[in-house]
């Protein structure tokens, strides 16, 4: 499992791009049978993908580096599949997973087996784990009951749809929040007028994308800003003190997770736009 450690923003400052693109973007997420994981020392997030095109595919971690047994001895985990439909079978329980499908597994679950419908459309499962201190109920939301929340305006370009799994108003977890976001066509912009928010590091990981589309995702403290490119089925880390929002060459989907001191989706820090540089 790849590691990714803790930045000072103020070394970060000093980045140029290649060194921002090894510290802040997971560049390959997803391999045809196989689990891709990077553990972050932000907030220990563990970011990953899973893709069990010809055979399932299990969710295991070096105990050496997760200090436990099996992987979710002392963690929880959201999946949300982004690809064909699947199945995620938790202890013999089995979900069925479409497309945009979310399944939130509690703490303590000993055996995950992720698989596909079809090997020629495998099914795609975006993963952010966290550590978890109790177990909460293994939940899955479906996107068809779903209730979005409609933000942002045509003129702004920023016409976009909320959908909330994993949140205090939603399925329970110890401090993973968890959702993702829907562009509308001809919408580019996420999350601007843009914010910070020092309880809780973020995860922004971007799909739906044209293979040449790019998104510009906008880092750093308000007033010190950086961007990075990032291209389809990507991830970028965020972490508690630097902004999150992103301009991309055409509408695009993005997962959001996050992890920290509260669950308080509404707990943002917005910046004024006078005070952006
Ligand atoms: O489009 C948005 O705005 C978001 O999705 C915001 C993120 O969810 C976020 O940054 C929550 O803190
Ligand atoms: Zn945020």
């Amino acid at each position: 499992m790849e590691i990714r450690y803790a930045s000072h923003p103020r070394e970060v400052k000093g980045y140029g791009t290649e060194r921002l693109r090894d510290e802040f973007l997971i560049e390959q997420l997803f391999a045809a049978d196989k689990l891709v994981l990077s553990y972050s020392h932000v907030d220990r997030f563990i970011i990953g993908g899973a893709v069990p095109a010809t055979v399932p595919v299990k969710l295991e971690a070096d105990p050496a580096t997760i200090g436990a047994a099996t992987f979710l001895e002392r963690r929880e985990i959201g999946v949300i599949n982004v690809g064909g439909r699947g199945t995620v079978t938790v202890d013999g329980d089995v979900y069925a997973m479409d497309s945009k499908d979310c399944l939130y597994i509690g703490r303590g679950a000993k055996e995950v087996i992720f698989a596909s419908e079809l090997a020629d459309q495998p099914a795609k499962f975006y993963l952010n784990s966290a550590p978890a201190h109790q177990t909460y109920p293994t939940l899955k939301a479906a996107i068809s009951e779903a209730s979005p929340v409609h933000l942002g305006s045509r003129e702004n370009s920023n016409e976009r749809t909320i959908y909330r799994y994993i949140h205090t108003g939603g399925i329970q977890s110890c401090q993973l929040v968890m959702g993702m976001t829907l562009l509308k066509t001809g919408s580019m912009w996420n999350t601007m007028p843009c914010h910070t928010h020092n309880r809780r590091s973020e995860v922004y990981f971007y799909f739906d994308m044209p293979d040449n589309g790019v998104v510009f995702h906008l880092m750093g403290e308000p007033s010190e800003t950086r961007h990075v490119v990032v291209r389809n089925e990507q991830a970028v880390i965020s972490p508690s003190w630097s902004i999150h929002s992103g301009v991309g060459t055409s509408s695009y989907t993005f997962i959001w997770g996050m992890a920290g001191e509260n669950q308080t989706f509404e707990d943002m820090d917005a910046v004024a736009m006078s005070d952006l540089k």
